[in-house]
């Protein structure tokens, strides 16, 4: 009977240590378990007994024992099993006692699953409370707007049941407790409950943990427990102990799933729990709202909990700040700060230029100033641009220091002022001698003047890694990079070597230089060299023979020798620069460093020039439009600027603009050349424009001369030149020389159709529209002559009138282009990765072949170059760069992968040193570098393959 019983009653069958041991694992996975492990255990043998009792009549002692044990809990049960004594006494009683007996007994068990029932019934009420608590917790609104009556009727009805089914129990639980010497005060209120939670698992396989869960995490779920809401308040009050994070995650039905992958794992734990604990903490809170007291005892212990957090119960409406942190800081940190684009190659970026948009521009240098070092910074780079201070700056501020120069004998106190926007800093080199009093006019002076400006404005930038805090650290020169731009700050890689790597100082900052444009170079007399204040040797650097200049001074050229890279902003103006038409005399520099030269067409800034949020269009009739509201919102513009000029307000005819420097480059004269033929046409002219006087008064002329076809305006508008962007149907650009080309870039953004020169980044980035294909983004025309540009024009005019679907073609495909300054910032990024690494090669080769020397050297080398590449290096995989008499030509070890170009060198067994070595052992390599690339491992330590 008993191993039937136990059979299909697991629970019963199993033994007190057994239970005892279920119990423990509990216990172990959940603290709270802990305080119910005495108790549990003492209904373990009530179960034993009730079992044993009515099981096996023969196991005489054991009902005894069991019956004593029941003598103690309940006066009921005393005096069912005194009868059962007496009857076990009379060994010769009749039948009928017999008979009599049985009946008892059955009575006995019938008592004992009445209770049990009971037990069951108010386990069952409770759940069912406990779940409208949640509800109520879950529906803040219906709560908060007052409309409780019926849910306040049900909970007084539920309130009075449990009371009354309590008072079922009271006689049982309290005469349990009091007989239980040992049983602590604060437990006792809940003895019942747990009872009704053993009970209620009678029957049942209590191995399964889900006998013990419901939908709640088992902490919550086992509200009723005092000593466990303890246990959960401190919790829920401090950090979540590491083993009931691990408890959690291990228990399946206690599986707080994170809402999402976690990058960071603590974290997320962390986050998830503390949204756990505010799910508790609002249902303790809506209990006590709802029940006054007195309560039945379970729920009092919650009332004490819920009281102990009044504080916090104003925070239970609306999470706790410090909830919402926790879990902004998760989200916000998973969602919108994403791990750098750039990964491991982050870097310390300072960009130098002479002008920068929006606070000083004179083109489109002052653009790419403006917008580039954003980029950078996007992903994920901490970037400074540094720029002279030409006038007062509101969102720039001082930043207290003070530095003096001297330049050219004399003295001049510079101070910085700092503004951090969009994720860089701006530093502005204040010289009011120098800069502020050029704010009209910033490259305005005479030569020598312009040089002083540019030797104060680099020596200073050079420095300010050390000098000036942003976001009150300074940059300092680890995993720093320097970007040089055009002539004004081409001096400072040679600063950068001069006085400070020369020096061993800064041995691990690195410069990269960009052209914008090779036609101005900043030449001067040889003489001139006095006032850079350079060592003597440094001389040849600058000194330059060219037809046009004779032996002079070239702070270009000198800039181009001494930069670790050089980057132009077009593929077509990186292969231009190197014939002598567009490397204007240092084409030779140029093709001798052409292993450090790349080409990178340039973004535009599309929070600056959208037609979408163009605040220049938000007034005068004009309208922001879309790819969507192009057929609107661009007409809308064209009048507008039509009306603006005083032209005629006419929606067919088209308009024709023009944007620029008025000088020999933007091949403004062609223009002028192609004038009468144009004016044949019907057709707009507008231009805008500063620069060559004889030019600005051309731009005068056409505009008296031509006067309702023909605006020329001459002068510096940055509103103008949106506006004539977005209303214009055609942008022509008969540029000489164009390196990149802003406006046509801009043009194409908002729907306006380029008329350019196929040359350099126009070239590049303006696809000629063909016909056949309904491909391209424009016309092109392949020398910088008027008839070609006649030509041009000619049918762009003819497919804006006679093809209109065509011409939709084109708006379209130009504004659904990505010109974004996203995918130029990360070429960047390779090129002042790449510059950052190149240098290692030199240090590593450079020492002495003696063991010693290279063993207590290989340490300092390689934290030198882990340090420099600003990450452990080395490992599995390497590249290895080496370069061949100019050319750039990448190797790696041979056997390991194709020579000549980029290649994975997976390397067995060798150490770094050995690969450098047997290259240069075998005479190919003159110069070179190694780029490293992922795996853990050291620089220097035995690289192995995977
Ligand atoms: N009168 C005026 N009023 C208002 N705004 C005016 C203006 N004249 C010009 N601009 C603006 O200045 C910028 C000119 O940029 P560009 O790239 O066309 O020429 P720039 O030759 O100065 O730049 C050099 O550097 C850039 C950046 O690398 C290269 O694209 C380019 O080919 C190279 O010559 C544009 O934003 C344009 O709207």
């Amino acid at each position: 009977m008993a191993s039937s019983i136990g059979g299909s009653l697991p629970f019963i069958s199993e033994t007190k240590s057994e239970k005892s041991l279920l119990l423990r694992n509990k216990t172990s996975r959940f603290p709270f378990f802990r305080n119910l492990q005495r108790n549990s255990l003492k209904y373990t043998c009530l179960n034993s007994t009730s079992s044993s009792s009515s099981s096996s009549p023969s196991s005489s002692s054991s009902s005894s024992s069991s019956v004593v044990r029941l003598r103690k809990n309940s006066k009921a049960v005393r005096a069912i099993g005194k009868g059962l004594e007496e009857a076990d006494n009379d060994e010769e009683s009749s039948e009928e006692t017999l008979q009599a007996n049985i009946e008892k007994s059955k009575k006995v068990l019938a008592v004992q699953r009445d209770l049990l029932q009971q037990i069951a019934e108010r386990r069952k009420l409770v759940s069912s409370i406990k779940s409208s608590t949640v509800d109520l917790a879950e529906d803040d609104t219906s709560y908060e707007e007052g409309d409780n009556s019926i849910l306040n009727a049900r909970i007084v009805d539920d309130k009075e049941t449990v009371e009354n089914q309590n008072k079922n129990v009271t006689a049982f639980s309290s005469t349990y407790a009091q007989s239980t010497a040992e049983q602590k005060p604060e437990t006792l209120p809940s003895t019942a409950n747990r009872i009704g939670e053993s009970e209620s698992n009678y029957g049942k396989d209590l191995s399964k943990e889900n006998d013990w869960s419901d939908p709640l995490p088992s902490f919550l779920s086992s509200m009723p427990e005092a000593s466990t809401l303890k246990v959960e308040k401190r919790i829920d009050l401090e950090e979540p102990s590491q083993e009931v994070v691990n408890d959690q995650k291990d228990t399946p039905e206690n599986e707080i799933k994170p809402s999402k992958p976690p990058s960071d794992k603590g974290r997320t734990v962390s986050g998830t729990f503390a949204r756990s604990s505010l799910n508790a903490v609002k249902k303790e809170t809506t209990v006590k709202k709802n029940w006054s007291d007195p309560l039945p005892p379970f729920l009092s212990s919650i009332s004490k909990a819920s009281t102990l957090r009044d504080e916090k119960q104003v925070d239970l409406e609306e999470p706790s700040p410090q909830v919402i942190d926790d879990e902004k800081a998760g989200g916000e940190r998973d969602e919108e700060k994403p791990p750098p684009l750039a990964g491991a190659n982050v870097m310390n970026i300072i960009l130098v230029a002479a002008e920068c948009a929006p606070w000083s521009k004179t083109g489109g240098l002052g653009d790419v100033a403006g917008a580039l070092p954003k980029a950078l910074a996007r992903r994920g780079h901490r970037v400074m641009v540094v720029a002279p201070r030409y006038g007062d700056y509101a969102e720039a501020k001082d930043a207290g220091v003070r530095k003096r120069y001297k330049v050219h004998g004399q003295d001049l106190e510079v101070t910085y002022f700092q503004a951090y926007i969009d994720g860089v800093d701006f530093v502005f080199i204040d010289c009011h001698h120098l800069f502020r009093s050029r704010e009209k006019d910033i490259y305005g002076g005479d030569r020598l003047e312009i040089l002083k400006r540019m030797v104060l404005f680099c020596r200073a930038a050079v420095e300010v890694p050390w000098y000036v805090p942003c976001g009150g650290v300074c940059y300092g020169d680890g995993n720093l990079a320097f970007i040089a731009n055009d002539w004004h700050t081409a001096l400072l890689p040679v600063y950068l070597k001069a006085y400070y790597r020369d020096h061993g100082l800064m041995k691990y900052a690195r410069s990269t230089f960009v052209i914008h444009n090779i036609a101005h170079q900043g030449r001067g007399p040889v003489d001139n060299f006095v006032t850079l204040d350079l060592p003597e040797h440094y001389i040849d650097l600058f000194k330059l023979y060219d037809p046009v200049g004779g032996e002079h001074l070239n702070i270009f050229a000198a800039g181009l020798k001494t930069a670790d890279r050089i980057v132009t902003v077009s593929h077509g103006y990186a292969w231009e620069l190197k014939t002598p038409e567009g490397g204007w005399g240092l084409h030779g520099i140029i093709n001798e460093n052409d292993w450090k030269l790349r080409g990178i067409v340039n973004g535009i800034d599309t929070k600056d020039w959208n037609p979408e949020c163009d605040v220049h269009l938000s007034t005068d009739g004009y309208t922001n439009y879309s790819l969507e509201t192009l057929q609107t919102g661009k007409p809308q513009c064209k009048a507008a600027l039509q009306k603006e000029l005083v032209l005629p307000v006419r929606d067919d005819v088209p308009v024709i603009g023009f944007i620029g420097r008025l000088d020999q480059q933007k091949g403004v004269d062609l223009i002028g050349e192609a004038i009468p033929w144009m004016m044949g046409q019907d057709v707009q002219l507008i231009m805008l424009g500063t620069g060559r006087p004889d030019l600005e008064q051309m731009l005068r002329n056409f505009e008296s001369q031509y006067h309702d076809k023909v605006r020329g305006w001459v002068g510096f508008s940055v509103k103008t030149a949106h506006r004539i962007t977005a209303g214009a149907d055609i942008l022509l650009m008969p540029s000489r020389f164009e390196p990149c080309g802003l406006n046509q870039l801009y043009a194409m953004k908002y729907g306006t159709i380029p008329v350019v020169h196929a040359v350099g980044g126009l070239r590049d980035t303006v696809q000629p529209f063909n016909p056949f294909e309904e491909s391209g983004l424009g016309w092109t025309f392949d020398s910088a002559d008027a008839n070609k540009l006649i030509h041009a024009l000619g049918n762009c005019l003819y497919t804006y009138r006679d093809y209109k679907k065509s011409w939709e073609g084109l708006q379209r495909r130009g504004m659904m282009q990505d010109l974004s300054w996203d995918k130029a910032a990360q070429n960047y990024e390779e090129v002042l990765v790449a510059a950052n690494s190149f240098n290692v090669w030199p240090e590593v080769l450079g020492r002495g072949s003696k063991k010693r020397e290279r063993t207590s050297k290989r340490k300092a080398e390689r934290e030198s170059a882990e340090r420099q590449v600003g990450r452990r290096v080395a490992g599995l995989q390497a590249f290895v760069l080496c370069l061949e008499s100019g050319r750039r030509c990448i190797y790696t070890v041979p056997g390991f992968a194709p020579p000549g170009e980029w290649g994975l060198a997976r390397i067995r067994d060798q150490s770094w040193e050995r690969v450098i070595r047997r290259r240069s052992g075998d005479g190919t390599i003159d110069g070179g570098g190694i780029v490293i690339r992922g795996g853990r491992g050291r620089l220097g330590s035995p690289l192995r393959s995977s």
